[in-house]
């Protein structure tokens, strides 16, 4: 049977055929709407520990690529936020488009961003990465924006390696150090959500930051040198790898800044 994908077989309409959680009640991403949003007061700031020795190789996973974490310690974490406890560092990845109007999985207004980056924790409670995915509070997810600007230095490390994880299933081993991708300001907004690939787990506390980082489009154009496809298939770019926003269905967004 052929995987799910981004294609208009195997797209976002379709995984609902494979996974029924798809229409679930807490489904991400979704469209951010700034003042309806609720200010919470007692939102703590996000707390994010990133060490870069123990950042491994990249991975082109045939749906978007990975930075992967050693996370069998808390050396790269997640605390405060609108979480309790030790989140650590799973892996991070991005969603980008085919043109810079479009790419973003989140959307403010109803906009989409050119890219957005995904930090994946779990919940420290638990065992295992594996096990807190299907707890209802077993990963975090920070979001962040990227606009259209200034190239981003800390993001051409890993642009650097594109080369050699061309295709589906390469991975690199260069050990690419860790780089700081967070903007200035970490205002955020929070809800309840989901994976955004499937299986769609409904585990995950969306922390989505309110400013964007910045990416050259020279930038962009490398993240769409990228193919979904495996060495010796027909070549098949990757973009476009966004799921669009899903129903709130009286999902409250709260916002740590007013
Ligand atoms: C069981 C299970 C699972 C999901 N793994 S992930 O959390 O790293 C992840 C998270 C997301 S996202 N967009 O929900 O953060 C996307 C892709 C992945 C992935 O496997 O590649
Ligand atoms: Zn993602």
């Amino acid at each position: 049977s052929h995987g799910w994908g981004y294609g208009a077989n195997n797209g976002p309409e379709k995984w609902g055929e494979d996974f029924p959680v798809a229409n679930g009640p807490r489904q991400s991403p979704i469209n951010i709407v700034p003042k309806e949003a609720q200010y919470d007061s007692t939102l703590k700031s996000l707390k994010l520990k990133y060490d870069p020795s123990n950042a491994n190789g990249i991975l082109n996973n045939g749906h978007s690529f990975q930075v992967d974490y050693e996370d069998d310690a808390n050396s790269s974490i997640l605390t405060g936020g609108p979480i309790s406890g030790t989140y650590r560092l799973k892996q991070f990845h991005f969603h980008w488009g085919a043109c810079d109007g479009k790419g973003s999985e989140h959307t403010v207004n109803g906009i989409k961003f050119p890219c957005e980056l995904h930090l994946v924790h779990w919940n420290t409670k638990y065992p295992s990465f594996g096990e807190a995915a299907s707890k209802p509070d077993g990963l975090a997810v920070v979001g962040v924006f990227l606009k259209i600007g200034d190239a981003n230095p800390s993001l051409q490390k890993v642009l650097d390696a594109f080369n050699n994880i061309k295709t589906k299933g390469k991975q690199t081993f260069s050990r690419c150090s860790t780089f700081y991708l967070l903007p200035g300001c970490l205002d955020y907004w929070t809800y309840d959500g989901s994976l955004t690939t499937p299986p769609l787990l409904e585990s995950v506390t969306w922390i989505v930051c309110k400013e964007p980082i910045s990416v050259s489009c020279e930038q962009m154009a490398k993240f769409r040198s990228l193919l979904f496809s495996a060495e010796g298939e027909p070549e098949c770019c990757m973009v476009d790898n966004y799921r669009p926003p899903q129903p709130l269905k009286g999902r409250p967004v709260r916002a740590s800044f007013q």
